[in-house]
């Protein structure tokens, strides 16, 4: 027998084709399992992976496709196993909502770099559904790929902080970076930027914006608490940067598209690491002398474990951090009360039943 309870009908925004239009769509979600958390979604952040992705950048994009994986919901029902969680906790779901729990990954708990992880939306469920993401007005998770949202975080702050926070927070943990008094650099001040700036300043570390364009410094210095602000194209004050007598520990690149490196890692400290985090799919090119002479890393990171998701969102509570973000009502329900804040959106879809 399987369980009684019915399929869920739904209403999100998706992708039909590369456009990066999206438009109402129904759809049904699955019955609630014994592992699974339904959520009503309060609230969903836009990564440029969703743009990335609803555009078909990465050429593995299939339609429709719901986008959304900052997503904070409120909890409405629970399967019979799920103890951690229930009705109107307030949680989230990020990038990924399934892993094979066997393989060396994920009985290490990275279990985002498990071969078979299942991303939430534009992948194939265990059921053979394709999965949705949360630009909708409601998703279904198994308990593992779940965060309880601690009660200090506002639920609109946190949204961005299940992908842009979490993959700032999780190199520098990994790599060693979090003691105080460390020079980093943040390249590109979008989602994950701005999120990296917060972060880095919470542990300490003495922090140098680098961005495209002079329009951000205010934002940066004033708003960010950035100690430097450097814009990419200033070759001078690049120049003085490089030579200045200590370089950074660490610059976290944020740039979601083919830019070159070398600029970079001119900036880095013997043993300093260039941490890529932009999605891109064209090669880029360094000549070697660039990392020799100073043994400096070129690596790169994924979001981060569900370990250290709940590890962040208390890092972030604790720090009194959220996420700087701007509020939209959601496009379908004609009320648009579009409010403050600049950098990132957030995507409101809790009035989806306005269009059933
Ligand atoms: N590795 C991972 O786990 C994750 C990867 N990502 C990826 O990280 C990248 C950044 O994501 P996110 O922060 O949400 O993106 P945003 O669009 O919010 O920010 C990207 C920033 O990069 C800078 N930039 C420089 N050149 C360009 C350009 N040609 N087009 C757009 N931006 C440019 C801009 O900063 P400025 O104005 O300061 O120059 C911009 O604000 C994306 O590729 C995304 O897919 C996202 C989340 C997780
Ligand atoms: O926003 C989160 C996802 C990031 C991401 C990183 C790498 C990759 O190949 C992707 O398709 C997405
Ligand atoms: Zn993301
Ligand atoms: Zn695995």
């Amino acid at each position: 027998m399987g369980s009684v309870r019915p399929e869920k009908p739904v209403v999100g925004y998706a992708a039909r084709d590369a456009s990066g239009v999206l438009a109402p769509y129904r759809y049904t979600l699955r019955q609630t399992g014994p592992e699974d958390v339904l959520m009503k979604v309060l609230y969903c952040g836009i990564c440029h992976t969703d743009l990335h992705q609803t555009r078909n950048h990465l050429g593995m994009s299939n339609y429709p496709m719901v986008p959304g994986h900052e997503v904070v919901g409120e909890v409405v029902e629970v399967g019979s196993d799920v103890s951690k969680f229930r009705a109107g906790d307030i949680v989230g779901a990020g990038v990924i909502v399934g892993c094979c729990r066997n393989c060396g990954q994920c009985k290490a708990n990275i279990e985002q770099y498990c071969n078979k992880r299942i991303w939430s939306y534009n992948d194939v469920y265990t059921d053979g559904r394709p999965t949705r993401g949360g630009f909708a007005s409601a998703m279904i998770v198994d308990q593992k790929f779940v965060a309880r949202i601690p009660a200090g975080l506002a639920p609109e702050q946190a949204a961005p902080l299940l992908c842009a926070g979490l993959t700032v927070y999780s190199p520098l943990k990994h790599f060693g970076l979090t003691a105080g008094g460390l020079k980093g650099g943040i390249l590109g001040l979008g989602g994950v930027g701005h999120m990296g700036v917060k972060i880095a300043k919470a542990m300490g570390h003495h922090v140098t914006v680098i961005s495209s364009s002079d329009k951000k410094r205010e934002e940066a210095v004033e708003h960010l608490g950035a100690d430097a602000y450097l814009v990419s194209s200033d070759e001078g004050a690049m120049a003085s940067a490089a030579a200045a007598a200590e370089g950074m520990d660490y610059i976290i690149d944020t740039v979601p598209v083919a830019h070159p490196l070398e600029p970079y890692l001119a900036l880095l400290k013997v043993d300093g690491k260039l941490i890529m985090m932009g999605v891109i799919s064209e090669p880029l090119k360094f000549v070697t002398p660039t990392i020799m002479l100073g043994r400096k890393s070129i690596t790169g990171s994924f979001i981060g474990s569900m370990a250290e998701t709940e590890e962040m969102l208390e890092f972030c509570e604790k720090q009194r951090l959220s996420s700087t973000i701007e509020l939209k009502k959601c496009v379908g329900c004609k009320k648009n009360q579009a409010a403050t804040c600049h950098q990132r959106n957030a995507f409101i879809p809790n009035n989806a039943e306005h269009h059933q």
